[in-house]
């Protein structure tokens, strides 16, 4: 195809297309293959297909599809030639590029299923459209440019239509989400989305005139990340349909600083540690191994007072105020049919929810675990009638709770556990 300045048949060419492309626009493909040069053949006989099974009916030209793969090659030929003259065809293809960009096209439906494949395609049109024009002027800009300046172009060329793309796809997405209707809500709305848009337009014009890209990469990156966090918060609001927000959750683990046989004082700094965790948005805080007692007690853990000291520092944990909505995993040693165990003990909204013993002793080096306490050795068992001491039942109304080895399930989430010397154990 031969592209000469003066081709009499290229406005109407372009016409032509206008009409295929734009409203009352029946191609749907989403291939991408058009988006990046002229369509293959093959490429425009599925779109066509596709638009004719749309239309139940034949095409009205029985030749429209030679016409079609016609019309884009010369309409690419021609625009090259006509690149810098100033043509009302380069004219017209920018108009075209305006017009369908602010939906006035009118294609756009409120919600049939068509329209999204309209705005697709229309969108797909765009692309192909801003190509093709940045084409026709590729020729003036690059003449006596290298190779490597060429491939530059096209980079932003390509660009220049996924910019175009999105803001398109932008606007289709407002006039569905937000059509046009009677009621002050959806007025509402769509202004809201609008002013939204046009504020961050502006914004994007100052940027532009401060014509220094590492700041305005910078502040569009901030833009995408305040809308991708807004997008989030609606994420979760939305409840345990959407799984991948639901499975977000903050747990807290804490290193205390805890003495042994300072109950009081190790008390205090579990209950500064909750409000701490739930300060920070937490729904889980783990504490450490035996944090009741601390850790290094030695012998004191014979002494059945240690024991009732640690049930007495759990019940005031219990009715503490500070402790509800919040899953609470403390450490304590806990006796059951007489034997002593080294337990987590989880709790919520003042129910003891399970007390899990450790299953592997630390016995190496100074550790002397297995001196004071006995490893669970019932694999995925629970005593569901463990009696829990009066002064706890008293306090909480809870008589009993699960004893063992077990994971819970929450609405959303599963909590397994695993207690220090059990992490470097085989099989634990
Ligand atoms: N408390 C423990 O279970 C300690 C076990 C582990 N071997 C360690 O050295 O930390």
């Amino acid at each position: 195809m031969t592209a000469t300045k003066s081709s009499s048949i290229a406005p109407f060419l372009f016409v032509r297309l206008k009409h295929y492309f734009c409203p009352p626009c029946w191609l749907t493909s989403r291939s991408s293959s058009t988006l990046v040069g002229q369509p293959s053949s093959s490429t425009l006989r599925a779109i066509l297909s596709e638009a004719e099974c749309r239309l139940q009916s034949p095409p009205a030209h029985p030749f429209v599809r030679n016409l079609l793969s016609q019309d884009l090659g010369g309409l690419a030929a021609s625009l090259r030639g006509l690149a810098g003259t100033k043509h009302p065809l380069v004219e017209d293809a920018k108009r075209s590029l305006l017009f369908s960009a602010v939906g006035g096209s009118g294609g756009l439906s409120s919600d049939s299923s068509a329209s999204s494949a309209l705005a697709s395609t229309v969108g797909q049109t765009r692309r192909a459209v801003v190509l093709l024009v940045a084409r026709a002027h590729e020729e003036l800009l690059t003449k006596g440019s290298d190779l490597h300046d060429l491939e530059l172009l096209r980079r932003r060329q390509c660009q220049l239509a996924d910019i175009a793309d999105s803001v398109y796809t932008a606007l289709s997405i407002h006039s569905r989400v937000v059509p046009p209707t009677n009621s002050d809500l959806a007025k509402g709305n769509a202004l809201a989305a609008l002013a939204g848009d046009y504020l961050l337009a502006s914004a994007s014009l100052g940027l532009a005139e401060l014509d220094r890209p590492p700041v305005v990469k910078l502040i569009s990156e901030a833009i995408c990340d305040i809308v991708a966090g807004r997008f989030s918060l609606i994420a979760n609001a939305a409840g345990t349909d959407n799984m991948e927000a639901a499975s977000l959750c903050t747990m807290a683990t804490c290193v205390l600083n805890q003495w042994s046989m300072d109950f009081a004082g190790n008390k205090r700094r579990i209950l500064s540690s909750i409000i701490e965790a739930k300060r920070l948005g937490a729904s889980y805080r783990l504490g450490p191994e035996l944090e009741i007692t601390g850790y290094g007690c030695s012998d004191h853990f014979y002494e059945g007072d240690t024991f009732l000291h640690s049930w007495q520092v759990l019940r005031d944990l219990l009715i503490d105020p500070a402790t509800r909505d919040i899953v609470c995993d403390v450490g304590m040693p806990v006796r059951h049919l007489g034997v002593a165990y080294n337990c987590r003990v989880v709790f919520l909204n003042g129910q003891v929810l399970l007390i899990r013993p450790k299953t592997r002793m630390a016995d190496d080096g100074n550790y002397r675990e297995s001196r004071w306490f006995s490893r669970w050795t019932k694999r995925g068992e629970i005593d569901k009638t463990f009696q829990l001491p009066d002064l706890i039942e008293s306090a909480i109304g809870q008589s009993t709770a699960p004893f063992g080895d077990a994971v819970l399930a929450f609405r959303d989430a599963s909590l397994g556990f695993e207690t220090c010397e059990e992490i470097w154990t085989i099989g634990s």
